[in-house]
């Protein structure tokens, strides 16, 4: 079943060890079919030079499992929390990319200090509250989810299409687990980027609003010249 959609979650979970995204069995995508209501995602701790297509676990929005014979991965939880919350989302992926991974260790924003995150997200990456001992001790995984479902109470999760989880690493998503992949490289990006400004002049003032107002307008407003 979802031989093509299995095939896009292969490729996509293979990508991340690609792009640097990954260390050992860190890290996982998933994506989902709307007409089924199922989602394939990788299998827990499974190495990713091992990973055959035979694999992945097919799962339904309650985390039933329908197909597979691995266990599957440990973030299950939160990407279906996601998915049941996100509406028009069609991919997930959680990495501990290590910028990334920085900022939400720090539980602070990613700030839009340049054109590169205007482009993609219009201004800053948000960051999740600290998760309470509760929560941290409960179903942490559905909690997970949960707080990164509270973060974006009022902002459009298909315009801002990744979050950092507090003291933990960052989430990203997108219409299909391609588009979430790349989503995840260019979080990691700009991390890096946003970080290195700091460095070189820790009085960079945070760039969002001037960007949103020219930098976005002039390339995704009525009068486009970004693209074809
Ligand atoms: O965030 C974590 C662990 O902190 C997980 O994402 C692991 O990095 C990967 O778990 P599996 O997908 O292999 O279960």
């Amino acid at each position: 079943m979802l031989d093509a959609l299995k095939k896009q979650v292969l490729e996509a979970n293979l990508a991340l060890p690609k792009y640097n995204l990954v260390t050992f069995t860190w890290g996982n995508v998933s994506g989902f079919d709307k007409e089924s209501g199922l989602v394939v995602i990788k299998p827990s701790g499974v190495p990713y030079d091992e990973m055959t297509v035979d694999d992945l676990v097919v799962v339904d929005l309650d985390g039933n499992v329908v197909e597979g014979d691995k266990k599957p991965s440990s973030d299950t939880p939160t990407h279906l929390v996601l998915y049941k919350n996100f509406s028009g989302i069609g991919g997930v992926v959680h990495t501990h990319s290590p910028w990334a991974t920085s900022w939400a260790q720090a539980g602070t924003a990613i700030p839009a200090l340049g054109t590169t995150q205007a482009d993609y997200f219009y201004g800053a990456i948000p960051c999740t509250r600290k998760m309470t001992e509760t929560e941290i001790k409960g179903d942490y995984e559905r909690e997970t989810g949960n707080v990164i479902v509270e973060t974006f109470r009022d902002i459009d999760p298909l315009a801002v299409p990744s979050v950092l989880v507090h003291s933990h690493a960052p989430f990203n998503w997108g219409k299909d687990p391609d588009e979430a992949v790349h989503n995840a490289v260019v979080v990691e990006e700009v991390a890096k980027m946003a970080l290195r400004t700091y460095q070189i002049n820790p009085n960079t003032q945070d760039m969002q609003q001037t960007l949103l107002d020219k930098h976005y307008l002039r390339k995704h407003g009525k009068d486009a010249y970004y693209g074809q």
